[in-house]
């Protein structure tokens, strides 16, 4: 047994827990995965899975104790993007900007919100706030854009300079001002690694309340197990959806972008396929709190990870809708949410297949 530095209680065998006890569904959210685990704790040790026992001892940052000014010294010539993805995001997206805003000038070289469509007052507010705003047009002009999330991570990249790249969402409640530095740590100090995840303990907050943990229903109850079913070295990932990561430009630029939801579960697949899993770290950002959006918008959500989860795994994709019954007071209403199979190219292969479209030799 590993010692491990997330004090993580793994299930080894179906049905079971390491000691042979049945799964009591709490026991997988304990209390020492999420606050401070105590040295010695028995909970601290996993068995070893195929593959990521060692990486999740080497490759996690628990305890990330990183300054400022040490994060600086390491640049050492690099430059770093801060990029929030935003769609009708006008309650938090100002806050976000300003948790991150007074690391502009040192740490991180430039603040780029990429509105997705707004119609609210997001623009302003993310302007207002001090960030440059782009718009999907104007992030990548001459190419028709396309909605969802994974568009404006794409475009993002055309539109930015850094060596490194941060992506915050910009539906956060009252965020860290370290999330920035944290993501960045790995990415400065250890050179294999392109990837950083974070993680954090979630809150889910609803009518009955705020359960401390709740949060994360996708990433719980779908796609970490398929992870485990289908690719169990990154069993370890304990938040694969985060929309708080950083990556080389290298990396992004390097891959295709899987649209809308499927952005995330897309990059780190890749990354696996395309660089092992040495090249994926994960830092603890502490606690994240943001809009917890209903169950039946979160079924579609599902669909396209789903989707870009099989795609990515050479799992044909029926490309079928997922069919929701909406309840109302005298009956249903029925709503099919469609995946989106295609991707974005590699941003690194834009340049050719522009002069291809307008007929360039
Ligand atoms: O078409 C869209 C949809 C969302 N967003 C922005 O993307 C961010 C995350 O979107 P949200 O709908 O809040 O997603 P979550 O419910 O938070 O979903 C989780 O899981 C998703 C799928 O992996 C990730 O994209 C998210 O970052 C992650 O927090 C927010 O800033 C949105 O404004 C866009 O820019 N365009
Ligand atoms: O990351 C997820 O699993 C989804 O965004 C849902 O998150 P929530 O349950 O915290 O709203």
């Amino acid at each position: 047994m590993a010692s491990v530095p997330g004090g993580v209680a793994l299930v080894t065998a179906a049905g079971r827990y390491e000691d042979g006890s049945a799964h009591r569904g709490e026991d997988l959210r304990g209390e020492n995965l999420r606050g401070q685990p105590e040295p010695g704790d028995e909970s601290m040790t996993i068995a070893p899975m195929p593959g990521s026992a060692t990486w999740l001892e080497s490759n996690t940052w628990e305890r990330p104790d990183w300054t400022i000014d040490e994060l600086i010294a390491l640049k050492r010539g690099r430059s770093i993007s801060v990029v929030l993805p935003a769609l009708d995001e006008e309650q938090t997206v100002g806050s976000v900007i300003a948790s991150i805003m007074p690391l502009l000038g040192t740490l991180v070289d430039e603040i780029v919100v990429v509105d997705s469509g707004s119609s609210d007052a997001t623009i302003a507010r993310a302007e207002a706030a001090g960030a440059r705003v782009e718009t999907r047009e104007s992030a990548l002009p001459g190419v028709a854009p396309l909605p969802g999330k994974g568009e404006v991570l794409w475009r993002s990249l055309a539109t930015t300079v850094g060596d490194l790249i941060v992506f915050v969402d910009s539906d956060l409640v009252d965020p860290d001002p370290m999330y920035v530095p944290r993501l960045v740590g790995p990415l400065l100090t250890v050179p294999e690694i392109q990837l950083v995840k974070g993680y954090y303990r979630r809150p889910l907050v609803g009518d009955a309340g705020v359960d401390p943990a709740g949060g994360g229903r996708v990433t719980e109850l779908v796609v970490r197990p398929l992870v485990a079913a289908l690719r169990p070295e990154l069993s370890g990932l304990i938040q694969p959806l985060a929309g708080e990561y950083a990556a080389t430009r290298e990396l992004l630029t390097s891959v295709p972008f899987a649209a809308g939801y499927g952005v995330e579960i897309g990059l780190v697949l890749d990354t696996l396929s395309g660089h092992g899993i040495d090249a994926i770290g994960q830092v603890n950002l502490g606690c994240r709190i943001h809009r917890n959006r209903p169950l039946h918008e979160l079924g579609p959500m599902a669909r396209q990870i789903v989707a870009t989860l099989m795609g990515r795994l050479g799992i044909g994709d029926s490309g079928s809708p997922l069919t929701q019954f909406l309840m109302e007071d005298d009956g249903h209403s029925l709503r099919r949410a469609y995946p989106v199979l295609d991707d974005r190219p590699p941003m690194r292969a834009m340049r050719s297949v522009m002069l291809a479209d307008v007929g360039a030799p």
